[in-house]
């Protein structure tokens, strides 16, 4: 696998009324060309803000990011990112939300009836056929994650970029969700960046797992390469030892040598002195 796209040396600063706060520190990580990517790191730590500058949303203060060869310094159809919260328009449906996206990107290229083909195909990927003119308020959270998926996939992107995805679905409905992705992915071959807390979730849908320290100024703390077998089944993985040594892996990571930030200013909080008392 060739490399792809680099997060070259990224920091980045943001202006604060007490001066630059340093969130980003040298990030640096290559990423080949289909390989699936999970971002893991306490709240806070900085995982959206490498996203962010990935899709050209926020420019680094040093370094920068190079896909296929050319530097990246604003959004662009080809790294098409999925939110949290679906952000579909409201008054639109599945099909015309994915249509908005096509004609955006495939306007001169696609004849009308290519198209209405392609979106079809879109939504059929990520199981909504069933459902193609429903408007969001009509369909569940996993469906509409669904729909957001089909958007981002549709427009062909190069990186797929996906700000915890499933983070607001119920536990069957992402595991639902978790295994069509792997499907996808694994019959398109996507790049794919996917910012997650669920440590079961980045074993399970990731070639590597990116660990982040906790900020300020966080970096990568160690990137861990999964090399479980594709096809990958949750159940079977249950009781898989090589599955479970990478999920304590991540788990050690992110409890032993990274404890959780509000942990430790809970700790360095100091003890309230009732009056009279020493401290
Ligand atoms: N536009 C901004 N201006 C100032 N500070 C920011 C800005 N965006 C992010 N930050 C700060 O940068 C740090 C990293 O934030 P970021 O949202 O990337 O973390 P995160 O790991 O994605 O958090 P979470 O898991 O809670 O979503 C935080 O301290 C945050 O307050």
């Amino acid at each position: 696998m060739s490399q792809y796209l680099e997060i070259d040396h990224v920091s980045i600063d943001f202006p604060t009324k007490n001066g630059p706060f340093r969130a980003l520190n040298g990030v640096d990580l290559k990423i080949a060309k289909g390989e699936f990517v999970s971002l893991i790191g306490h709240s806070g730590c900085g995982k959206s803000t490498v996203l962010n500058i990935v899709a050209g949303l926020y420019n680094a203060t040093e370094g920068g990011v190079v896909l296929e060869g050319k530097e990246v310094y604003q959004p662009g159809p080809d790294r098409a990112v999925v939110f949290q919260n679906h952000s579909l328009l409201p008054w639109l449906t599945a099909y015309q939300n994915v249509e908005l996206a096509v004609k955006e990107v495939f306007k001169g290229q696609k004849s009308k009836a290519e198209m209405k083909d392609w979106i079809e195909h879109n939504l059929e990927l990520v199981h909504m056929s069933h459902a193609l003119h429903k408007r969001p308020d009509e369909i569940s959270g996993g469906m509409k994650q669904r729909v957001g998926i089909a958007r981002a996939l549709a427009m062909q992107p190069k990186v797929l970029l996906m700000d915890e995805p499933f983070g607001a679905l119920d536990a069957l409905t992402r595991a639902h969700l978790q295994d069509s992705l792997m499907e996808i992915q694994q019959e398109l071959n996507n790049t794919v960046i996917m910012i997650t807390h669920d440590v079961d979730e980045a074993v399970l849908l990731s070639d590597k797992i990116v660990m982040m320290t906790n900020g300020p100024a966080a970096t990568i703390g160690e990137v861990l390469d999964v090399k479980l077998e594709r096809p990958r089944d949750r159940v079977a993985l249950a009781d898989d030892q090589e599955y479970n040594h990478y999920r304590s892996q991540v788990l050690k990571f992110l409890y032993e040598r990274q404890r959780n930030p509000a942990q430790a200013t809970e700790k360095a909080k100091p003890k309230l002195v009732k009056s009279g008392e020493a401290a």
